[in-house]
């Protein structure tokens, strides 16, 4: 039966998003501590009793990470209007060659606004 298992990481990072209406609070240069969740679905092995090592996933993320944690995302190439929207499918398009049975990528700017892409 299929399992979804999830990996969260907590990064900080300071963004402005360019294309937002004259005086709206987002056009302010300003940090987040985001959450990225992502999620992998797949069989449980009757070996092993897992879908995928956690700490494979963890491996796999670690490029990612160390390309946003404490920078300005403005600046990485694809996040020149870095919302949750983007953000998430600029993860995705990276870990999907890397992980096959990824099954969605969810990022949090702060703890009650975010977004979920699948694909
Ligand atoms: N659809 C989107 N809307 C907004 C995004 C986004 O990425 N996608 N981003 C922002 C800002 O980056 C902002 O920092 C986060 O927005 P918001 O939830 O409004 O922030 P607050 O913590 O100030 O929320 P309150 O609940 O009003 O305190 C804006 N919109
Ligand atoms: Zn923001």
């Amino acid at each position: 039966m299929a399992t979804t298992l999830f990996k969260d990481f907590q990064f900080e990072a300071a963004h402005y998003l360019p294309h937002v209406p004259a005086g709206h609070k987002c056009g302010r240069l300003h940090g987040h501590s985001f959450m990225v969740r992502l999620e992998i679905t797949g069989e449980v092995d009757a070996h092993t009793g897992w879908v995928m090592d956690f700490a494979e996933l963890k491996a796999a993320f670690q490029p990612l990470y160390d390309q946003l944690d404490h920078h300005y995302l403005n600046e990485i190439p694809g996040l020149e209007n870095p919302t949750s929207e983007v953000l998430a499918q600029w993860i995705w398009q990276r870990m999907k060659p890397l992980l096959p049975e990824l099954s969605a990528v969810l990022v949090k700017e702060t703890c009650t606004a975010g977004c979920v892409y699948k694909g």
